[in-house]
């Protein structure tokens, strides 16, 4: 039978992982995260994260070996070149690990948390795509709080990124995340009500 796979995306900070978190502890969806793969390219040692040191200097790495993500933060949030070198070398390998997952896991029904699903141009992995939105400022507020950055990195990781309308005008299903928690949580039981859960 063809898998259910639902591509969870939308802006950095708009509510993805809360979504996510909801959709596991709720309604016990699996759940593949792009991020624990991305993460998972960059570990210690591996050929990736080689290719970023020769490309940048010993001085992006940690002295134990691991990158260090806010300096390499720094660079790709501010150079648009830099930023697509970068993902030429790490999303092939999330694309692999999500393809690999998919193949090896035996549920019907599976959430795939995809922050640049659109950006990347994985739109074809899933079978559908749910945004979840907030408005422009409510996204820079709540990425400055999360992150604790300033007001000038949460607008060069929000400029990263294609905009919230433009992500919302390429939505199967919109998740209004712009009012209360609660609000978002009786959104998603009311799409979870069409999805088949024979299939979960
Ligand atoms: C640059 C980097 C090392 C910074 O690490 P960090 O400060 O720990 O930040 P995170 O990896 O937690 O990413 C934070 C946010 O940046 C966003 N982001 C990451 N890479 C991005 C990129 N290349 N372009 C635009 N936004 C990006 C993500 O949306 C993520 O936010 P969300 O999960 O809250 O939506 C890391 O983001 C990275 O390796 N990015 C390149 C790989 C990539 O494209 N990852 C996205 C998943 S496929
Ligand atoms: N409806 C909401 N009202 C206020 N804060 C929220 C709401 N939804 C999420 N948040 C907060 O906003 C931040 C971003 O949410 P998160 O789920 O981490 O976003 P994403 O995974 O899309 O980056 C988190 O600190 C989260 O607690």
């Amino acid at each position: 039978m063809k898998k259910h796979l639902i591509g969870l995306t939308g802006g950095i900070a708009t509510g993805k992982s809360t979504v996510a978190n909801y959709l596991v502890t709720a309604y016990n969806l699996p759940m593949l995260d792009a991020d624990v793969y991305a993460r998972d390219a960059v570990s210690v040692g591996s050929p990736i994260i080689t290719q970023i040191s020769q490309r940048y200097g010993k001085q992006i790495l940690l002295p134990d070996g691991n990158l260090n993500r806010s300096q390499l933060g720094e660079i790709i949030f501010n150079q648009p070149e830099e930023r697509h070198w970068v993902e030429n070398l790490i999303h092939p390998y999330v694309r692999n690990c999500f393809t690999q997952a998919i193949n090896e896991l035996s549920a019907n029904t599976l959430i795939l948390v995809i922050p640049l699903l659109f950006e990347a141009g994985l739109e074809n992995l899933v079978g559908e795509i749910w945004v979840v939105s907030c408005s422009p400022q409510q996204q820079q507020q709540r990425l400055i709080q999360r992150n604790n950055l300033t007001n000038e990195q949460a607008v060069a990781r929000i400029s990263s990124q294609l905009s919230i309308a433009e992500k919302v005008a390429r939505a199967d299903v919109v998740l209004d995340n712009s009012s209360t928690l609660e609000s978002l949580l009786q959104q998603i039981d009311l799409v979870m009500k069409r999805v088949d859960t024979n299939l979960i």
